[in-house]
């Protein structure tokens, strides 16, 4: 597991060539690190990709990379925490590319910082990025593709502290313990209407993008948390978009409600060899 198979390291898609032609996908978040390269991943099996995010700028990086590999994208500015944005957002990628078919509830902010120190505001401005955010997109694309009688695909990004918290991330792990719950109920509300709603949990997944607040501490970055992991290394952001295509296309059609985790075993690392405990203010500046 150190490696990846010489015909994946190449960058052959796993699914066939088209599976997502003249599917519009939506990813929230999408101009930079995890979801720019799900949106790549989808781009590259034909899907026409809306990514939807604050930053003009991130926008224009995520589109130009896309455009870069022969895809499809358009930028649309959205700050998922306003339901009114949430609409015209879904109205001008229906314009541009298309009626949105599969949703990518990415779009997350996330700070370290102890939960004596947190103040309101920023409990509330990642509470409402990550739960609110992803409810109120979710709840826009099921209300259209209801009215238009047609299926749809929600994949929901996670991260593996749903299970067991997050010293120094109590926001952000609240929330999306709270999103992997949405997950369950939507599944089972919008499953006669042929929408699957999934979730994707990634471990540890260093990129380039990283937000300051989110970047490592350590001199040699993430990279170096591969110790930790049984697999012995960080995830590939591009083994991210095999996972999300294959729980939007129609090879997961009886799949829905489900939590994937894509971790190298990271989650299950618990044992009595484990290093000694280092309390989060000890790790965290005042
Ligand atoms: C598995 C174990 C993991 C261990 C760690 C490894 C890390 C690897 C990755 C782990 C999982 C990753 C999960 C992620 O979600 S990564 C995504 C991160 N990306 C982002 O956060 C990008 C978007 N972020 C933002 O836009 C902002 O950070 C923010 C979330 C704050 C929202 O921006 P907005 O402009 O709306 O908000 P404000 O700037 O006005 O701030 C609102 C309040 O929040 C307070 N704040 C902001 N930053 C900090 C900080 N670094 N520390 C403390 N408080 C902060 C800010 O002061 C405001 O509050 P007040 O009004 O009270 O001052
Ligand atoms: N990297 C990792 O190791 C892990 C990441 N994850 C999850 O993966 C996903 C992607 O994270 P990652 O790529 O690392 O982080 P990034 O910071 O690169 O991506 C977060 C994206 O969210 C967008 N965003 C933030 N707030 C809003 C908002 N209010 N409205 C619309 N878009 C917003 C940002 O764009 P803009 O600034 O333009 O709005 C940005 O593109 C997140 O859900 C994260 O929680 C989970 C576990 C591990």
């Amino acid at each position: 597991m150190n490696g990846l198979p010489p015909a994946l390291a190449a960058g052959l898609a796993m699914l066939p060539d088209g599976t997502f032609a003249g599917k519009t996908v939506m990813v929230t978040g999408g101009g930079t690190g995890l979801g720019l390269a799900m949106g790549r991943e989808f781009a590259r099996l034909g899907g026409r990709i809306a990514i939807a995010s604050r930053s003009e700028e991130h926008r224009a990086k995520g589109v130009a990379a896309i455009r870069a590999e022969g895809g499809i994208a358009e930028g649309i500015a959205l700050d998922v925490r306003d339901a009114d944005q949430v609409a015209l957002a879904f109205d001008t990628v229906e314009e541009r590319l298309g009626p949105v078919e599969v949703l990518i509830n990415n779009a997350a902010g996330n700070f370290p910082v102890r939960a004596e120190k947190l103040s309101p505001n920023g409990w509330r401005a990642v509470v409402d990025i990550v739960l609110t955010g992803t409810f109120l997109c979710s709840k826009a694309f099921a209300a259209r593709r209801v009215a238009r009688g047609e299926s749809g695909a929600i994949l929901n990004i996670l991260a593996t502290y749903v299970d067991g918290g997050a010293p120094g991330h109590a926001h952000s792990a609240a929330a999306k313990a709270g999103v992997r719950n949405l997950t369950e109920s939507l599944a089972i509300e919008w499953a006669p209407d042929g929408i699957r709603v999934n979730a994707l949990a990634p471990g540890l997944f260093p990129h380039d993008d990283h937000a300051p607040a989110m970047r490592s501490r350590r001199p040699d970055g993430y990279e170096a948390e591969k110790t930790r992991i049984p697999a012995g290394r960080v995830g590939k952001t591009q083994e991210l978009g095999w996972a999300a295509t294959y729980l939007c296309s129609p090879y997961a059609a009886f799949v829905t409600g489900h939590m994937f985790v894509i971790d190298g075993g990271d989650r299950l690392n618990r044992s009595i060899r484990n290093p000694e405990f280092e309390p989060i203010r000890d790790q965290l500046p005042d």
